[in-house]
């Protein structure tokens, strides 16, 4: 009987192979070693996410003591032994001499034998060690210090101390490594906030109603698969945290409207738009991952919406003759996804110092495309699920500064009251440190000329 620990093992060199989301893959793992009780499938799930959350303090552990170069430990050795120290140093449920135990199990059963006598002595090590670890000095070396210590990439640190400052650096950071709670948007258009609590309570899980938004609940056991519950399948909710939520209510749309959502991508936002429009009017929605929108056709029909036609296309390369004008835009643009570390911790790993910037230019040139789709007094809303400047505020301003014929909106002004301290000037801005949701930015302009 294969352990949760092998299946981690496995997934993680997946992962460090090729960027696929680790709930995918955990998922599938599940479904093929279905003898996995509810305590071994938690465990996996631990064991993967805590891996990816703290990769960048294990690997500090595993260089401290390794005393060779970095670049000379074998990806599948470094996993192997990133698994092991999770647990000895992070996770309380596992004693430390199983965790050790296993990984020079795994070791010998598909290592050279100097490589099991690294792992063994540098595993014992640490397990010596603990908790005593010497970290870097939070004095003399502040970014490296945060960097080791919240695992969080050097260059990141360093980008959002010049940014924010170490308070609100330190708090994204620790945010950074927490469990975000699963939130559920309630499909008003086959049922209400009290059945689908009623009917989960009936299938042994406990959810309450949001803080936020009248029609979100907040599940209190996040760790357990709720998409194989009946009342997904019956489709009365779809998964998405209340900063996403905000997006599509700061789009605004009415019954009757056309909208065009222009990365739809598995189609989050156009049904949660489809819902607020009471499935009358007209969603086009476009995305250039053809695969994504077949999710998304699926997405939709659970969920009973029948008013959406999806477009498998380069945004930047369709016109506004191939699908005529709208009556309100969203651009959910690319972005680095740092507003949502809590979920997709991986990504922190997987990104690069530039990439904001190259995020950057690709969202100035796809919301000034977005705009063109726009009729005369119609709306445009852009938003990203990540937190520099260079993703958000500068594309935001390039635009309105660029572009006659704009006014901005005030982004907070199509939500419930309980939102609008979310607003930063016309922006909206959620922040998963200060409110414990995702990390979104939305910006709204109307649009007061004819379109040349
Ligand atoms: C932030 S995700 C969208 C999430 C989606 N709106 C939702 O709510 O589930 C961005 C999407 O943009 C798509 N994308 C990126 N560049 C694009 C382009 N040039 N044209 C069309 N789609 C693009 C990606 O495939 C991805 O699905």
């Amino acid at each position: 009987m294969i352990t949760a620990r092998t299946l981690a093992y496995q997934i993680l060199l997946q992962l460090d192979r090729a960027p696929v989301h680790p709930d995918r893959l955990i998922r599938t793992a599940i479904d093929r070693h279905a003898g996995l009780d509810p305590r071994d499938r938690a465990l996996l799930t631990e064991l993967v996410y805590g891996v990816l959350r703290w990769q960048g303090r294990l690997d500090w552990y595993i260089d401290t003591l390794a005393g060779m170069k970095p670049s000379k430990i074998d990806a599948a050795v470094r996993i192997l032994l990133r698994l092991a120290l999770y647990q000895v140093t992070l996770l309380d449920r596992v004693p430390a001499h199983a965790a050790v135990n296993e990984a020079v199990k795994s070791a010998k059963a598909a290592l050279p034998r100097h490589v099991v006598g690294f792992v063994n002595a540098l595993l014992r090590e640490a397990v010596r060690r603990h908790p005593d670890w010497d970290f870097p000095s939070a004095r003399e070396n502040p970014v490296c210090h945060l960097a080791v210590t919240t695992s969080h990439p050097e260059w990141l640190v360093r980008h959002l101390l010049a940014e924010w400052g170490p308070e609100e650096t330190r708090a994204f950071c620790h945010a950074g490594n927490t469990v975000a709670p699963l939130v559920l948007r309630v499909n008003p258009l086959k049922a209400s906030v009290e059945k689908v609590l009623a009917r989960l309570h009936s299938e042994g899980i406990e959810a309450r109603p949001s803080p936020l938004l009248e029609n979100a609940v907040r599940v209190r056991s996040p760790r357990m698969d709720i998409t194989q519950t009946e009342t997904h399948k019956l489709g009365w909710f779809q998964i998405q945290d209340e900063a996403s939520q905000l997006v599509s209510l700061a789009v605004g749309p009415k019954p009757g409207e056309r909208i065009l959502d222009l990365c739809a991508g598995f189609g989050g936002k156009t049904a949660h738009l489809a819902a607020l429009m009471e499935n009358r009017g007209e969603i086009v929605s476009v995305d250039q991952a053809a695969w994504k929108l077949e999710d998304l056709r699926r997405n939709i029909e659970r969920q009973g919406i029948a008013i959406v036609r999806t477009i498998a296309a380069d945004a930047l390369g369709l016109s506004p003759s191939d699908t005529g004008l709208f009556d309100r835009v969203l651009l959910d643009a690319p972005c680095t996804g740092f507003g949502v570390l809590r979920r997709n911790p991986d990504i922190k790993w997987r990104r690069h110092p530039k990439d904001p910037h190259r995020f950057s230019r690709t969202q100035k040139a796809l919301l000034r495309q977005a705009a063109r789709f726009v009729k005369r007094g119609g709306t445009l809303t852009y938003a990203t699920c990540t937190v520099f400047a260079a993703e958000n505020e500068d594309v935001a301003e390039d635009f309105t500064a660029s572009q006659t014929g704009w006014i901005p909106e005030p982004a907070a002004a199509k939500l419930p009251e309980t939102c609008r301290n979310l607003a930063e000037g016309p922006y909206l801005k959620t922040l998963p440190h200060r409110h414990d949701v995702d990390g979104f930015f939305i910006a709204c302009w109307r649009n007061i000329e004819d379109i040349p």
